[in-house]
């Protein structure tokens, strides 16, 4: 499994460290969740904030675009260091335009489905992406409770991937704690973010730990 903690749970004042301590714990990729306050009804992070920390760590930087009319921003989040970016599929007519200007950027393309949204909708474009994002809460905040039929949605996800025999990973988000982990990483999900677990604790490390036993002894 990879763990891809989100610094929207972070202390924004301590970016930096709180970047690092996750990545001494042995975090797979650092998600970034970009909200513009219209999209969803928060805002956080600009292409500068991601050009901030890109020095900062070696690790992947799995940027989540959660806004309105997200190719205008596409090579600016590519050029700030990005290396995997994600389209909300509700937000933009486009969506296979979306996929194809993020690849132009030479950064890995992602797409995200919200709850509501189906699989069926994104069957088109599976073959075009390197990672497909199943949001397990609405997005927009942190800390929120995993929904619990998005695991039958995974395990669609998961079938139709090998039916079509493609590669991409499939990312869970939102409520992920080590009993949900577990459901997601038996229905097919191969990434993990994590915001209020990982953060929300002395040690995130152990946090981490927790969560890769979880799915230890499938
Ligand atoms: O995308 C998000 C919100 O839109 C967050 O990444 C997600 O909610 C993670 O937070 P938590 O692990 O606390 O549920």
């Amino acid at each position: 499994m990879k763990i891809a903690p989100s610094i929207l749970s972070a202390d924004f004042a301590h970016l930096a460290r709180d970047i690092q301590t996750v990545e001494k714990g042995g975090a797979d990729y650092i998600h970034v969740d970009v909200m513009d306050g219209h999209f969803v009804p928060n805002i956080t992070f600009g292409p500068n904030v991601v050009s901030a920390i890109r020095p900062i760590t070696k690790l992947p930087l799995d940027c989540h675009l959660m806004i309105e009319n997200p190719e205008r921003y596409i090579a600016d989040f590519a050029k700030a260091g990005a290396d995997i970016l994600s389209v909300q599929v509700e937000s933009t007519p486009h969506i296979h335009r979306a996929i194809q200007m993020i690849k132009q950027q030479g950064v890995k393309a992602g797409i995200v489905l919200n709850p509501g949204t189906s699989v069926e909708t994104v069957r088109p474009v599976l073959a075009d992406v390197d990672l497909v994002l199943v949001m397990t809460v609405n997005p927009g905040f942190g800390g929120q409770g995993f929904i619990p039929t998005m695991v039958e949605k995974i395990k669609t996800l998961a079938s139709i991937k090998k039916e079509m025999n493609l590669s991409f990973e499939i990312e869970v988000d939102g409520g992920i704690v080590p009993e949900t982990a577990k459901e997601c990483w038996e229905a097919g999900a191969t990434v993990f973010v994590a915001g209020s677990y990982v953060y929300r604790a002395d040690e995130p490390a152990k946090q981490m730990e927790a969560l890769r036993e979880a799915v230890a002894y499938d």
